[in-house]
């Protein structure tokens, strides 16, 4: 039988490319297919090209996934590989995240010039984030800091601190590995004072609802404990949302047939933090995300949420 080529979208970030290239690896190795039997389609899209400003304040999360969509709904790709952190909620009509792979580690890693950890950096030093989590994070745990917008991709992250432009930046430990740039960091932030985003460290493949040729290739290469932990993280973040102003963590653990969720909302100047538990079976997944971001609404109360909407 011959099989037409499985057409795999992606943005062109040495990140996003990376992440492309596992999922192909993944699905040749799984299905014992070629190389040739995989095409990867590069898609520029609007978040790729905005540089000067937060993307909270250009309009958010799917600044990175319009084009890819559309490209996906016009049968110009088959799949879609994303970085689930940078997924919203909700999606277009007719697209689902039918997969995710296994995720890395979560935790967000610190790259120090000043000092190879936070809480060693000098006395009002710079650190570089456009992430409102991390920014009220580290506003939390390091009051005298002073957080500069950090924009751009990882390289040009990175480049910024070479130059000697800012003390410090956190980046995801999962992304730095995926593109071999492990050996920068000097210190993993914990996940109980550094909790990830929602999403964080896995990668999603989303596809048309009910695209049964390709579900079937994806079926191998998902991995049923992400999922079901990415279910709850993005319950959560749906509950709460949808902007992405509100600095918010989210992680949920899978230990067999149990989930452990804890969540953190925060405000942008880390002095308000909220934080909430949740715990029970992994099937239930969606359920405690939902209930999780009620009670954490109930216990921030509505004046939380009017300091910045
Ligand atoms: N918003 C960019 C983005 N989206 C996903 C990752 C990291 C990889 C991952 O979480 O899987 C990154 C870079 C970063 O936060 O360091």
């Amino acid at each position: 039988m011959q099989m037409d080529v499985l057409k795999i979208g992606t943005r062109g970030s040495a990140l996003a490319l990376a992440q492309a290239h596992e999922t192909r690896r993944r699905l040749m190795a799984a299905h014992n297919l070629p190389q040739e039997a995989f095409e990867i389609v590069v898609i520029s899209t609007t978040g790729d090209q905005i540089q000067d400003r937060p993307l909270s304040e250009a309009g958010g999360k799917g600044l990175f996934t319009k084009e890819i969509e559309e490209a996906l709904l016009d049968r110009r790709i088959d799949i879609a590989v994303h970085s689930s952190k940078d997924m919203p909620t909700q999606l277009p009509d007719g697209l689902e995240l039918s997969a995710f792979l296994e995720r890395e580690d979560p935790r967000d890693a610190f790259i120090g010039r000043a000092a190879p950890k936070l809480i060693e950096l000098p006395h009002g030093a710079i650190v570089g984030s456009s992430s409102l989590r991390r920014q009220a994070l580290i506003r939390r745990l390091r009051p005298d800091l002073e957080v500069v917008i950090f924009r751009g991709n990882v390289q040009t992250r990175l480049r910024k601190l070479e130059e000697g432009q800012v003390a410090a930046t956190l980046l995801a430990n999962a992304g730095l590995r995926r593109l071999g740039l492990a050996d920068l960091i000097t210190e993993l932030l914990p996940l109980d004072a550094f909790p990830p985003a929602p999403g964080q460290g896995a990668i999603c493949i989303e596809t048309r609802i009910g695209d049964a040729p390709v579900n079937a290739m994806l079926a191998p290469i998902g991995h049923e404990a992400t999922r079901l932990a990415l279910t709850c993280e993005r319950s959560f973040l749906a509950t709460l949302d949808g902007s992405c102003r509100t600095p918010l963590a989210g992680h949920a653990i899978i230990e067999g047939e149990h989930l452990r969720f804890s969540g953190m909302i925060l405000t942008p100047d880390g002095r308000e933090v909220h934080e909430i538990a949740a715990e029970g079976k992994a099937s239930d997944a969606a359920a405690l995300g939902l209930d999780a971001g009620l009670r954490i609404r109930e216990k921030a109360g509505p004046r939380f949420f009017d300091s910045w909407s």
